[in-house]
């Protein structure tokens, strides 16, 4: 559904921030990227939604098709019509607003008047804690209800694809469960998700499938549960039992060098 391929992003003149990286999401799927600071994650996920710009940061080589369509050039908006939204590092909820008027401004973009109120009603029954809080501030809500709430607004254009950087950065463990529960709904009714976590073990937790980028290359793509397994991932990543509990025996991602698989 999603191809990255040969990708190189670069911000100003000097610093790369991915090099030759290629990732395949099939349709379905919820593929984890892990890796530490500063690996290149976050950089990633901006390439596909389009939002380099933002950061002044471009693609220089490689490609990025999405049902087959390259999304070279294209707007954020633009690919936000087709089906790809990002929730983006930080959550960036409008903490003024209400959790109301923050869903709103999800489905503002890409859908009409009808299709947004269905769409609300649809993530006000999927969400109850967002029905009980809708009229109030929204940075009134705990850091793992906005990250439900930045979630719900990413669902508010029907997204076939759905870009999560770091969902659970600063959670609590409870929170960190519940988040993970949100992402294997979401994945559920349709959703093909990718993932962005330095929390490896939740991420690969919830994955179907995974890749670890270490210094702006991708050197190890493989099913979820096969990086579970892997010795090197565990010692290097989950420092832990992923099966005893989404990531709360995780240790920091290790910023130990792969080289044996980048070479
Ligand atoms: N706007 C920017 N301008 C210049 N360099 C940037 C910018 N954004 C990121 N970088 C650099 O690009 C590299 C990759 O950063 P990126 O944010 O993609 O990594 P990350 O894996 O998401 O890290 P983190 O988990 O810390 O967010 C890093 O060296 C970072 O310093």
């Amino acid at each position: 559904m999603l191809q990255i391929t040969g990708l190189t992003v670069k911000y100003g003149v000097g610093v790369h921030a991915l090099q030759d990286a290629s990732v395949d999401v099939p349709e379905g799927a919820v593929a984890a990227v892990i890796g530490g600071n500063g690996a290149g994650k976050s950089s990633l996920m901006r390439a596909i939604s389009g939002t380099l710009g933002f950061h002044a940061g471009r693609v220089v080589e490689g490609s990025i098709t999405y049902d087959g369509r390259n999304l070279a050039g294209l707007s954020p908006q633009k690919i936000l019509r087709l089906g790809i939204a990002h929730v983006p590092e930080g959550r960036r909820i409008l903490g003024e607003m209400t959790v109301l008027e923050n869903l709103r401004a999800g489905g503002a973009i890409v859908r009409s008047t009808r299709k947004r109120v269905n769409a609300l009603q649809e993530i006000m029954d999927r969400f109850p804690i967002l029905a009980e809080r809708r009229n109030q501030r929204a940075g009134l809500l705990s850091g793992g209800e906005q990250q439900i709430l930045a979630i719900g607004r990413g669902l508010m254009s029907s997204p076939k694809v759905m870009l999560l950087d770091e969902p659970t950065l600063g959670l609590s463990p409870q929170m960190v469960e519940r988040v993970a529960d949100t992402i294997r709904e979401v994945n559920a009714s349709g959703v093909t998700v990718v993932v962005v976590e330095q929390n490896a073990a939740m991420a690969l937790g919830v994955a179907t499938d995974g890749h670890v980028i270490e210094r702006g290359r991708v050197v190890l793509s493989d099913s979820a549960a096969a990086l579970r397994d892997s010795p090197d991932v565990r010692r290097l990543f989950l420092g832990g039992d992923v099966d005893e509990g989404l990531g709360l025996d995780a240790a920091p991602a290790s910023l130990a060098t792969l080289t044996r698989w980048s070479a």
